[in-house]
């Protein structure tokens, strides 16, 4: 329960939402209590006046007697309906205030918890998974938001209530009071527990949907692969089975919703039972009225919903604490990146990498290892080196993305955890080896760091990327729409397309992570000599596996399991003849071999 304490400063916010919803909630009730007093004074009319009438058979004076009691039977039934008039008007204001109130809560905490998302690092996102990370402010802020609605309503409501109509049972008969409601708590506890197995399997279907739509969600990106391996009948088997899981699991949920109602019913007419049974003993020995056993009876149905709702709200309440300490363990993940300062930061491009060590904090693996350099204003950095030996954690690193372990990286001179990170990366260009393209047009994916969309800019990105005369050949050119609802683009499009969005700001830092790896060499020369350039004066890091690419490079890091083994330009490398030389001669002879 102190995990919902959290939730305190959003009461506090809405406070004069929630007040006058509270009022409402009380003055409701009223409306419910008094019906029942009307009902029993029509009823006892209708005794008394009975007895009257039948005294003035056969005289005149009946049919007079006749007219003022339907008259005043009219009047108790219009009252009654006036009443629950004005309840429902109550109740439409209790739910105008207190339920909106609780969208304008749910509204501000998925915003609050999605803005926490955005400071937190990378490494926050590699360690949690998506699913966790949608469900925090999806599934899990609407739980917290049915107790901030309907649980804080219900509570107020039943205990409203509860005074009211106890206190105008015991007014009538004490005996009769306790025995028509000793059922009630039996139904609240039954409801209780019928709610939390509800629960706990609804949670188990909810499991076994998401189970089944990943499956066929997989099912449809691999559908190649499936049908050039022939797996068609082994999909479909696995689609069954996992079918088959979920019904049995909603059959076993509908049984058990089906036993709620039954119960439901069978307890309120226990208590009317007795309530018409204990209620026409006293009647008969005249302690209380015919009329009374009326009244009883609206009491009882009246504390059915709420006590009811008794049992569904202390589960909602559970379950929205279990919700709410979930959020709370994230809201409260501080973010391991933090930006100390705020001053504005015009970028050179100097970078100096000093004794620079980098382990992953999740798996262990020593990615950087004790590395040294410097690239000054305006060179081209390269960087080449097998599979994993830490080419693109070194480029995470120069965006920092993670802090460095051990030695320092200097920006312009200065340890580039001291400057100001947004400053440095708004300026910072970066292709990243696993293109990513939103699902939006072409333009506004290359205009995406961009404030304003300009069309200029964005043409002559799409240009110097050579992707210029492919957009022009969609229906829509700019405008066409790309991802899921849009058209497919070829590997070396997405490449072409996510570095014209990084050099439409012209950066002063540009980072391509193995940019050109999915175009053909005519093309990856266009773009170099467009790149030098845009980036004449400003500082390139080119990460490739293609000595082609690299060539013309200022200076040549050659990786290999995180340390720098050899260091210089092609002609100093070739000269060498160490690994870069056999690099090199080796896709050369690829390249003959491919040609011939
Ligand atoms: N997010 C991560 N968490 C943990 N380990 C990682 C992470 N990213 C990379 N690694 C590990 O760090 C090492 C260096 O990986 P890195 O991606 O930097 O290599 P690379 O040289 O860029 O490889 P490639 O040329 O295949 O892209 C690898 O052993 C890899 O498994």
């Amino acid at each position: 329960m102190k995990d919902l304490a959290y939730l305190n400063k959003f009461f506090l916010k809405y406070k004069w939402k929630l007040i006058p919803g509270v009022f409402f909630v009380i003055t409701s009730n009223f409306f419910a209590v008094i019906p029942a007093q009307i009902i029993r004074l029509a009823l006892d009319l209708v005794n008394e006046n009975i007895a009257l009438y039948k005294l003035f058979q056969q005289f005149d004076r009946q049919e007079i007697l006749y007219k003022i009691f339907a008259s005043s039977l009219l009047f108790f039934g219009a009252l009654v309906l006036l009443l629950a008039l004005v309840r429902g008007i109550l109740l439409f204001f209790m739910r105008q205030t207190i339920i909106l109130t609780s969208r304008h809560i749910e509204y501000d905490l998925k915003n609050e918890i999605y803005n926490h998302y955005q400071k937190l690092n990378l490494a926050f996102f590699r360690r949690n998974n998506t699913g966790d990370l949608m469900n925090r402010v999806t599934e899990d802020v609407s739980r917290v938001r049915m107790y901030i609605g309907p649980a804080i309503m219900y509570t107020i409501n039943t205990v409203v209530l509860f005074i009211l109509v106890i206190v105008a049972m015991v007014n009538v008969n004490v005996k009769l009071t306790i025995l028509s409601i000793a059922p009630l708590p039996i139904l609240a506890l039954i409801i209780y527990r019928v709610h939390n197995k509800i629960h706990v399997k609804s949670e188990k279907i909810q499991e076994r949907l998401s189970t089944l739509s990943s499956y066929v969600q997989e099912s449809f990106s691999g559908i190649r692969v499936i049908k050039a391996y022939t797996q068609e009948k082994n999909i479909r088997n696995g689609f069954a089975n996992e079918s088959e899981s979920y019904k049995h699991d909603s059959m076993s949920l509908v049984k058990i919703q089906a036993l709620f109602y039954p119960i439901m019913l069978l307890l309120v007419g226990l208590s009317t039972i007795i309530t018409v049974y204990v209620g026409g003993i006293d009647v008969m020995e005249g302690k209380i009225t015919a009329g009374n056993i009326a009244e009883f009876i609206v009491y009882v149905n009246q504390l059915t919903f709420p006590v009811s709702s008794l049992g569904w709200v202390t589960s909602l309440v559970q379950r929205a604490a279990a919700s709410q300490k979930r959020i709370n363990a994230f809201l409260k993940t501080e973010p391991e990146i933090i930006n100390y300062n705020n001053d504005k930061l015009n970028l050179k491009g100097d970078i100096e990498f000093n004794k620079v060590t980098f382990t992953y904090p999740d798996t262990g693996i020593k990615a950087i290892d004790n590395i040294s350099f410097k690239v000054k204003a305006g060179e081209i950095l390269a960087i080449i080196g097998k599979t994993g030996s830490g080419k693109s954690t070194l480029a995470n690193l120069i965006l920092r993305m993670y802090d460095v372990n051990e030695g320092d990286i200097f920006m312009d001179g200065k340890n580039i955890k001291d400057i100001n990170l947004y400053n440095y990366r708004a300026q910072t260009g970066f292709v990243p080896q696993e293109v990513f393209l939103f699902s939006d047009t072409i333009a506004n994916n290359i205009a995406f760091g961009q404030d304003l969309l300009d069309m200029q800019k964005v043409e002559n990105a799409a240009k110097n990327a050579s992707v210029y005369n492919n957009i022009m050949e969609f229906d829509q050119k700019f405008e066409t729409y790309i991802g899921e609802r849009g058209i497919t683009l070829s590997g070396g499009q997405k490449q072409r397309v996510s570095i014209a969005r990084a050099i439409i700001n012209e950066p002063k830092l540009l980072i391509f992570d193995d940019s050109l790896s999915a175009v053909d060499t005519k093309t990856e020369e266009a773009i170099l000599k467009n790149l030098g350039r845009i980036m004449d004066g400003r500082t390139s890091i080119i990460i490739a596996h293609r000595v082609s690419t690299i060539k013309n490079a200022d200076k040549i890091l050659v990786l290999d399991e995180g340390k720098i083994i050899e260091e210089g330009n092609h002609q100093q490398l070739m000269a060498k003849k160490g690994s870069y030389f056999e690099l090199y001669e080796k896709q050369l002879l690829d390249e003959e071999v491919v040609n011939s």
